[in-house]
């Protein structure tokens, strides 16, 4: 921080900025010492940040992708080309680099870290606060430092001398001149700002004064200060980790979760002269200077008006100065307190542990994403979350089924009284009796602009006019930034916690979310949780399935992307692998969800296989009939899916996954695909896998799609083996597809098919929706029939295959508890109308 001196008497600031700006600042700032600030070196400051932004556009352009420097002449393509200085000379290595874990690439901040060091540990939670994870495989893994990754690690509480000391301690070679300053500039202009609500009122504090007198000067900013007359507020800066979170041990403060590596591992030997290192240390020790005890016991702020928060946040983005949102909801004596723990045996997980203690770790709730696999358990680090707070929440949701889950959730794992629960879907408008409470919803439901029945909009007025300690912002990769801009501005919520599987989104939007929400504050590792046994351990394989000839020779012939993407879909041996693999599975005692995208093929393979299957159209009874019978009946080992089915969907017995139909390359289905079974219940037996099938006709553009989306999960670890023939095939009993005579049928009725029945399904709620689906046929209707029906031939067995099990399962006994549940209230409803 730079050093605070007094002004001369009567210091006012260089008048022509202040003039040009039009900005009432106050002749004399004082802070409440009665200090006065030098208001030229504050301008000095402003110039030099102009610089400053101008320097940091330059090196963020460098480092990013694509723009890799040539490497050296005679220098091979390999994975060292990158690790080069400026002078194209290879970075000299430490005497004891063995020992040390991480290559740093001077070109585009790649960090490589081996997972077989004996410091891999320490260097992986030091490296997943300041950079992000680009793959892990089993032995080395990748990261990048970007702005925004540097931004996640200052809002932890991390300073640029502890970012650069640990890098420097745990690097192969010395950090890289072009890295250094990289680092030096995101951290100088990252973070520097937080927004605080203390006592209702918001503040921007900062514990640099030159910061804020910045933005004072800022021609948006200024204005919105509530009483200039008001000098810098300056107090006493909050104590790190001193904050007991439920469930847990303690609360670690950031600097507590990045553990120093042991000296003896990372080959730090104190007696060694080595210059480079002095040097690096003496820089390092420089940069603490924000360390320094003093200074950093002392933050300093000023107020904004509470209308102004958007404008503030949206200017501060623009000015390269992002707010770090915190809530020091101990010290809000405005908002009633919530009656809320955790139940006694509810255990947290040492990496929801983790992940909360980058939350919490400086005494108050700071905003930002938690990233944690399918099935890791999210919700009960966002119910654990609400203990800590233990102030107003209210919980957003994509579907009405999550909202069910959720309240379900908080009765499980927390004491909190069931009234003071409610819930705001189509179908229920609660809210809670008491001066605070928990309220449950869709993002639907909050962002919905028109057509509001009476009671919608009475609850909506409930929510909007109170102020909410905490949001919690469920599967947040999947909705689009301008409903998060709606929702933030509707609900005055202190402190946001968003939580996700996969921060992947194909059109990289995903960047919008660190401004909305906050930075992604922990990320766990995919691999590390299922060797634990917090997550199934999966097989996952890609079968190539070769094209029949009359099925190849009308897709080379196709002159349509749907056409083709159909005639791949329904190729007769990507059926028969099908077919063999439930059979073999289903025979293993495996459940088993196969996955279509495309809902003519979903109905085609079922009802040839007597399978039952779920799509948009299906009546909400008819899908939670054939989910219970899934869960509970013996009988009922497979069920069709269609893309309904990616999220949201609970299912613990299901062991096995078939993709026979995807949406083309999206990495996100395929990561939330297959965490359909990273939940298995089954997961902690004794040499317990689940497995996750793509099949893919092979020589066609379903291979390309297939790569595409196998790369997020390859990044996390997962192998996939490509299955060219599955053994056995040839002797199953009742293979289909075996004639010509069914292969033509079968591509005939393919080619009467219209273009629109390759179109992706249109889905208006998802599984579980509790409303719409039920008395509204949704997704693609088709209207062309079979060649058998257009010639009036049905033969026997084309008859046999349009019995659907759906219907045959009419009727079964209703096991489960919860659904029986849904059922009586549902009739109670439809009763009532
Ligand atoms: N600390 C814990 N102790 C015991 N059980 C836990 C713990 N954390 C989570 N679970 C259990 O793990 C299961 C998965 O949790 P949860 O549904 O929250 O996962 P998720 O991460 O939200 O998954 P998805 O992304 O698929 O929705 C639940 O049955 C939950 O009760």
């Amino acid at each position: 921080m730079p050093p605070k001196r007094k002004a001369p008497s009567g210091a006012n600031g260089p008048p022509s900025k202040r003039v040009a700006s039009g900005v009432g600042t106050p002749a004399s700032m004082t802070d409440s010492d009665g200090e006065y600030f030098d208001e030229d070196e504050a301008e000095e400051d402003y110039e030099d940040n102009e610089k400053e932004k101008e320097d940091m556009r330059h090196l963020v352009k460098k480092f990013s992708v694509g723009s890799y420097s040539k490497k050296p002449k005679g220098v091979q393509a390999d994975a060292a080309a990158g690790f080069f200085n400026s002078d194209n000379a290879y970075l000299e290595l430490k005497p004891d680099h063995p020992d040390r874990p991480l290559w740093i690439d001077p070109h585009k901040g790649r960090i490589i870290m081996e997972s077989f060091s004996p410091s891999f540990k320490q260097a992986e939670a030091f490296l997943i606060n300041i950079a992000e994870p680009q793959s892990r495989v089993s032995r080395i893994h990748e990261y990048t430092l970007t702005p925004h990754s540097l931004f996640a690690a200052v809002s932890v509480g991390l300073t640029t001398g502890d970012i650069l000391r640990e890098l420097d301690l745990l690097s192969k070679t010395p950090i890289p001149e072009s890295v250094r300053e990289f680092i030096i500039n995101s951290t100088k202009s990252f973070g520097k700002v937080r927004l605080v609500l203390k006592h209702t009122k918001y503040f921007l504090e900062s514990s640099d004064p030159s910061v804020l007198q910045r933005l004072l000067k800022d021609d948006v900013i200024g204005r919105l200060r509530v009483n200039e007359a008001d000098g810098l507020v300056k107090e006493s800066a909050p104590k790190m980790g001193d904050l007991a979170i439920p469930g847990t041990r303690m609360a670690a403060g950031a600097k507590q979760a990045v553990q120093r590596p042991q000296q003896q591992n990372a080959g730090e030997n104190e007696d060694e002269v080595d210059p480079q290192r002095d040097a690096d240390r003496m820089a390092a020790a420089l940069l603490e200077e924000d360390d320094d005890e003093d200074e950093r016991d002392q933050v300093h702020a000023f107020e904004i008006t509470a209308e102004s928060v958007q404008d503030v946040s949206k200017r501060c983005r623009a000015i390269d100065l992002p707010l770090t949102e915190e809530y020091d909801f101990r010290n809000d004596d405005h908002n009633a307190n919530l009656d809320i723990d955790l139940k006694p045996a509810a255990q947290i997980r040492p990496y929801q542990e983790q992940a909360l203690s980058k939350m919490f770790g400086n005494g108050r709730a700071r905003s930002g994403i938690i990233v944690l696999p399918c099935g890791a358990g999210k919700t009960l680090v966002g119910i654990t979350a609400a203990c800590t707070v233990r102030k107003g929440v209210i919980v957003l949701c994509t579907s009405a089924m999550s909202v069910v889950q959720w309240r379900a959730e908080f009765l499980k794992w927390s004491n909190v009284n069931p009234n003071d629960i409610a819930v705001f879907t189509a179908d229920h408008k609660d809210k809670f009796p008491g001066n605070t409470g928990i309220i449950i919803s869709t993002y639907s439901m909050v962002t919905q602009s028109k057509g509001r029945s009476y009671d919608s909009q009475k609850v909506m007025d409930f929510i909007e006019n109170r102020e909410w300690g905490l949001m919690i912002l469920d599967e947040v990769h999947v909705v689009p930034a301008e409903m998060f801009k709606k929702v933030t501005y509707k609900v005055k919520a202190h402190s946001k916690l968003g939580l996700t599987a996969t921060l992947l989104r194909e059109d990289d939007k995903i960047q919008d979310l660190n401004f909305l929400i906050g930075p992604k504050l922990y990320e766990a590792n995919w691999q590390e949780l299922s060797e634990q046994g917090h997550i199934a351990r999966v097989q996952c394989a890609e079968v190539w399935c070769p094209m029949t000839t009359e099925f190849y020779t009308e897709y080379l012939r196709a002159n349509s992307t749907n056409k083709r993407s159909l005639l791949f879909t329904m190729n007769p041996r990507k059926f028969q692998a099908c077919q063999f693999l439930i059979d073999y599975h289903e025979s293993r005692g495996d459940k088993v969800i196969v996955f279509s995208d495309n809902v003519y093929a979903l109905e085609k393979y079922a009802k040839r296989l007597r399978k039952a299957y779920i799509y948009g159209g299906t009546p909400q009874a008819e899908r939670l009939r054939i989910l219970e019978n899934f869960q509970h009946n013996d009988q009922v080992n497979t069920i069709f899916l269609s893309k309904i089915g990616d999220t949201s969907l609970d299912l613990p017995e299901a062991t096995c996954l078939i993709q026979i139909s995807s949406h083309y390359g999206s990495r996100r289905q395929e990561a939330q695909r297959l965490g359909r079974i990273l939940r298995a219940k089954r997961r902690n037996d004794e040499g317990f896998n689940a497995f996750f099938y793509s099949l893919v006709s092979k020589d066609t553009n379903e291979m390309y799609y297939s790569s595409k989306r196998q790369a997020f999960l390859v990044d996390q670890g997962y192998a996939f083996k490509v299955i060219t023939h599955l053994h056995g095939i040839e002797k199953l009993g009742d293979l289909h597809f075996t004639t010509s005579h069914e292969r033509l049928e079968l591509l005939q009725d393919v080619m009467l098919q219209s273009e629109d029945t390759a179109n992706v399904e249109r889905i208006d709620g998802d599984l579980f929706s509790m409303s719409g689906a039920g008395r509204r046929k949704m997704g693609a209707r088709r209207t062309a029939g079979s060649l058998a029906e257009l010639s009036g031939g049905q033969g026997m067995a084309y008859v046999e295959y349009q019995r659907s099990r759906n219907k045959e399962l009419k009727g079964k006994g209703t096991q489960n508890a919860f659904i029986r549940k849904i059922r009586r209230e549902q009739e109670r409803k439809r009763a009532q109308k």
